[in-house]
């Protein structure tokens, strides 16, 4: 076992040299259903506009659907991959925006237990996405089941989904204390997601940070919030994502901005009632 993860790692470092390298993003939650794939999507699609070259890899086990949020259809899976059917470049699937997609399905849990021959191969089409892209952005499963930890603890940065919900809270929490016991290294940002109000949204992040802090002597950067926005469910139900169908939307706006601080860049943060009217009303209240 000891000597296979050495050749693994023997195998992976020959090419830690070669530049540009990607930067892996995963973003993951506590429980399902908080709205990790939409902001995924979404924080593609932002960071696209930002000249980002982006792929995603859907991880989601259990329902990987990163595809049909952009309203296609994959026809090659990761496990083409592995079972060196396809290519790298042969599985990737077109997504606007210049975005491609790695569609996960079932191979995703094979990663972890490939013999060394697949993996070799898995390694050296997986390497040729540092010059593909600039960020690999993977949509984790929920909780911590399959290979969640593993991708967390591989990521340069995790971003946590959280809505107000306290169920949402405890199960990030549980996230955030495993990770810790691990070791993990990453940088962890918060995005509180479904907010009414920017104060709702900090009130959320602070009432995890404090217990972070408390109980887990470490830190959690507050990345930024999405508002609960009825547009989010139409895109859903219609296929297509939020950054193509409502890129005004109040919620679109908000990825705009954490795509922003994403990359380095520090946006102000979008206020709900913005835009001129806005901007009038503060001007207004201020005389
Ligand atoms: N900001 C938002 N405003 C309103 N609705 C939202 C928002 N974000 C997500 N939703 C809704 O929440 C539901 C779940 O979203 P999504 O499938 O992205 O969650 P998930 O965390 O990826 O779920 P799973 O763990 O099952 O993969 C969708 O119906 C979506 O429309």
């Amino acid at each position: 076992m000891h000597d296979q993860a050495s050749a693994l790692r023997g195998l992976v470092a020959k090419d830690i040299n070669r530049s540009p390298k990607i930067r892996v993003l995963a973003v993951t939650s506590g429980k399902g259903g908080v709205g990790k794939t939409s902001f995924t999507v979404n924080l593609a699609l932002a960071l696209a506009e930002l000249e980002q070259r982006v792929v995603i890899l859907d991880g989601d086990l259990g329902l990987a659907n990163v595809d049909i949020a952009f309203g296609l259809s994959a026809k090659y899976t990761i496990e083409h991959l592995i079972s060196g059917e396809r290519t790298i470049e042969e599985i990737l699937l077109p997504a606007p925006r210049g975005i491609e997609i790695i569609p996960g399905g079932s191979g995703v849990q094979r990663l972890a237990n490939l013999e060394r021959d697949k993996l070799t191969n898995v390694i050296v089409n997986l390497g040729r996405l540092d010059k593909r892209a600039d960020l690999l952005i993977i949509d984790t499963g929920a909780g911590l089941g399959n290979n969640v930890l593993n991708f967390l603890k591989a990521a340069d940065d995790i971003i946590m989904v959280i809505t107000p919900e306290p169920t949402s809270l405890t199960d990030a929490y549980g996230v955030l204390k495993t990770l810790k016991q691990e070791g993990s290294e990453a940088s962890i940002h918060a995005v509180i997601n479904r907010v009414q109000t920017e104060s709702d949204a900090l009130a959320t992040f602070k009432r995890i940070e404090i217990v972070v802090q408390k109980f887990l002597d470490s830190s959690l950067n507050y990345l930024g919030w999405v508002y609960d926005d009825p547009f989010m469910g139409r895109s859903v139900m219609q296929q297509e994502p939020l950054g193509i169908k409502f890129p005004e939307s109040a919620a679109y706006r908000c990825i705009q901005w954490i795509a922003g601080k994403v990359i380095g860049i520090s946006l102000h943060p979008p206020r709900k009632a913005g835009g001129v009217r806005g901007f009038l009303s503060k001007l207004l209240r201020s005389f």
